[in-house]
């Protein structure tokens, strides 16, 4: 009976656009190889869920839209979980975090799920973009940088991804300071999240990489000076709240002429740092996946199963939603 058996938990962490639902899908075909039945619990805080089209139609997957489950919606994924291991019966369960999310605020929603479900919390797996940490690094401040450095903290396993956009020294910088604000968790470097997936699951199997988040997580709530949540008016000091994230959500009336969109793309603002949508364009035949992380453009060629509509989610802070409607319309009409 499902409700005998003890379900691991693996929480997947990172930065907006770091590359957590790349790593998501090795995860996924890892557990699959192994006649297992893995289940997602995606959360986006677009109203769209875009990443689920990466992931295939067969894996059960919750969809926690429109938040944060770090926050405004923390409360709803012990009642996810508890849902899905109930009625999908999965033998592991992946959840992605929105990538503003802090983990240490996913552990205490999941331990809540610990109380009434059988399940057991294997790690934080924590996605780093090599590029994006350095500049911040040089930088040495934002919210952004902060909030990296949190989810290095909490991680008991890190991916150092996206190597191919960094030098030999900066790589080796990189690998010093992380290591600097996380000894515990072993540190993989990686283009595309390709890791060695049994390496990963031995360094969550000794749980020290997890005794070191939690320990972190027992650290910050002490210092806050109460338990469980952390919205107390002197919990800012500790932890990055993202308020601050905006999003605006742009559906499509129709075709976008590819080149110009692209030229949009190169000319958005720094402060929108994330974007992701499905688009048709009037000079090519298919329809893609775009995305947009850390002033990097891509387009993978898709063929969404149903209703999927053309539609681009803009991620960032203190960006002019206005600006960006305006250059999209002014696409739309050609
Ligand atoms: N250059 C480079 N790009 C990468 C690498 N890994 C992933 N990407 C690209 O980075 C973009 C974001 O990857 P995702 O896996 O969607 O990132 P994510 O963390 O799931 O993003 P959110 O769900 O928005 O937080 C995509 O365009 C990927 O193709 C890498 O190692 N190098």
């Amino acid at each position: 009976m499902p409700t005998q058996t003890t379900t691991p938990i693996y929480i997947l962490s990172g930065f907006l656009g770091s590359g957590k639902t790349t790593f998501l899908q090795q995860f996924v075909t890892h557990w699959q190889a192994q006649g297992l039945v893995p289940a997602v619990i995606m959360n986006e805080i677009g109203d769209v869920n875009l990443d689920g089209l990466l992931v295939q139609n067969q894996v059960p997957m919750t969809e926690m839209l429109s938040g944060c489950i770090c926050c405004s919606i923390r409360g709803d994924l012990s009642m996810e979980i508890a849902g899905l291991i109930q009625r999908e019966a999965p033998d592991v369960i992946i959840i992605e975090a929105t990538g503003i999310a802090n983990p240490m605020e996913i552990l205490d929603g999941v331990t809540e799920a610990a109380l009434y479900i059988k399940i057991d919390l294997k790690g934080v797996i924590t996605v780093v973009d090599s590029a994006h940490l350095l500049e911040l690094y040089r930088e040495q401040k934002g919210k952004t940088f902060r909030l990296m450095q949190e989810q290095i903290r909490a991680a008991s396993c890190l991916i150092l991804n996206k190597t191919d956009r960094i030098g030999d020294e900066e790589q080796k910088e990189l690998t010093d300071v992380i290591s600097r604000w996380n000894a515990y968790a072993p540190l993989l470097p990686a283009v595309r999240c390709e890791v060695e997936i049994p390496h990963i699951l031995e360094s969550l199997g000794d749980k020290n990489g997890l005794a070191a988040a939690l320990r972190e997580a027992s650290r910050e709530r002490e210092s806050d000076g109460h338990t469980g949540h952390h919205h107390g008016h002197n919990a800012s000091e500790h932890h990055t709240h993202h308020d601050h994230v905006m999003v605006y959500t742009h559906y499509l009336k129709g075709p976008l002429d590819s080149g110009a969109f692209e030229k949009f793309i190169a000319n958005l603002p720094r402060e929108v740092y994330r974007a992701k949508g499905v688009l048709t364009f009037s000079d090519t035949a298919s329809r893609f996946l775009f995305q947009y992380a850390f002033r990097e453009p891509d387009f993978l060629r898709i063929n969404p199963q149903g209703e999927v509509p053309d539609v681009v989610v803009f991620i960032g802070e203190h960006f002019s939603k206005s600006a960006i409607e305006q250059g999209m319309r002014a696409l739309e009409e050609g």
